[in-house]
């Protein structure tokens, strides 16, 4: 027997996300945190089979489409990574509503389609621009965003002491200004970037706890930023986002490897607003405009502050394009040896994960 799975591929100021359209029947849940939970127990499989060689590879994210869980949103979505499932991605939602209204499987109207999308952090309010069913851009709402703490000293093998930010955007993240590592946020540096992210994620997740004060299933430094000013006319500050290759154990430098976000990222942006407006460098109502390693940028603005559990937050709205690269059905044939796919040292550099799914597939 063989398993079908349709997908939409899109990226999102070049970040791809694999958009799985049909695939809600296998989530439960009631709320979208439920099934955010329910996805992280039971579809990892999914998870693996369609970010992992020979199907996926190390930059690829994708996006679960479900019926939404509050009524008043259009629908819901849990976002995958090679990390895990996750509540929120803005590159993610972008490819989402960009495969979505382009496929026309939504209401559109034009010029601009309003939205509701439902995530494991809260509902968030969508416009996409649309001219001659075209989406020529997408600027969302996002959940509100804080500050955990500035300038925290982290412990880190090869870098020594480095002051970090510990923030959230729709994902805790650990932000470092690149200048303090010693590395250019240029393309040229990507093998460099990738590995002081990969160190700051395991140094912040070993020596910094963190939880959602609404979500306790978000209780996780997800992702690094490495922050810099640019040299761009009109543009606020550079950066590269780091996300795992897999999944990490801590014990094991071995499995802390990364890859670069392709897009300046959406949530990682949002949570480096909240660490500026913290610090009284950014106000409410200015843009910010943030350019990723691929020169594309997403422009965001504060629309106002808010109080999240015992936190100052603000509530960030960010802008960015989406583009629709393919259309794909997916197969998993029952004798297929890899139904989870496989990762190997050469492309992943993760020689023990390879070795662990070689024992799996025997097993
Ligand atoms: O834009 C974002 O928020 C993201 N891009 C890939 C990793 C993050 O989820």
């Amino acid at each position: 027997m063989t398993s079908r799975i349709h997908a939409i591929d899109v990226h999102a100021e070049g970040e791809p996300g694999r958009v799985l359209i049909g695939s809600h029947l296998h989530v439960k849940g009631a709320t979208m945190a439920e099934r955010l939970r329910h996805c992280r127990e039971t579809l990892d499989p999914l998870r693996r089979l369609l970010l992992r060689e020979p199907r996926g590879y190390p930059g690829l994210c994708g996006v679960l489409i479900l019926p939404p869980a509050d009524p008043v949103a259009d629908f819901g979505l849990v976002v995958l990574e090679q990390g895990g499932f996750k509540p929120m991605s803005g590159s993610n939602l972008i490819c989402a509503v960009t495969a979505l209204v382009e496929t026309q499987a939504l209401p559109v109207s034009e010029p601009v389609t309003e939205l509701v999308v439902d995530t494991a952090v809260g509902l968030v309010s969508v416009r996409a621009e649309v001219a001659d069913g075209k989406v020529t851009r997408v600027t969302f709402d996002n959940v509100a965003s804080f500050a955990v703490a500035l300038d925290h000293v982290l412990e880190l093998p090869e870098y020594g002491r480095v002051p970090v930010d510990i923030v959230f955007g729709g994902q805790f993240f650990v932000q470092a200004r690149a200048a303090d590592l010693g590395i250019e946020l240029d393309a040229p540096a990507a093998k460099q970037i990738t590995r002081a992210g990969a160190v700051l994620r395991a140094a912040a997740q070993q020596q910094f706890p963190v939880v959602h004060p609404n979500n306790p299933d978000i209780d996780q430094v997800s992702l690094t930023m490495i922050h810099g000013p640019s040299a761009t006319p009109g543009v606020s500050g550079r950066n590269a986002v780091v996300l795992p290759n897999g999944e990490v154990d801590l014990a094991d430098p071995a499995t802390w490897t990364g890859s670069l976000d392709r897009s300046p990222c959406g949530t990682g942006t949002s949570g480096r607003m909240a660490a500026l407006h913290a610090r009284g460098e950014l106000g409410v109502n200015v843009p910010f405009v943030h350019e990723g390693i691929l020169g594309t940028t997403f422009t965001g603005t504060l629309r106002g502050t808010t109080q999240i559990g015992g936190y100052q937050a603000v509530l960030p709205s960010i802008s960015g394009r989406g583009w629709i690269t393919g259309f794909s059905q997916f197969v998993l044939d029952d004798s297929d040896p890899f139904p989870q796919g496989y990762v190997l040292g050469d492309l992943w550099g993760q020689a023990r994960t390879a070795a662990a799914d070689l024992i799996e597939l025997e097993g």
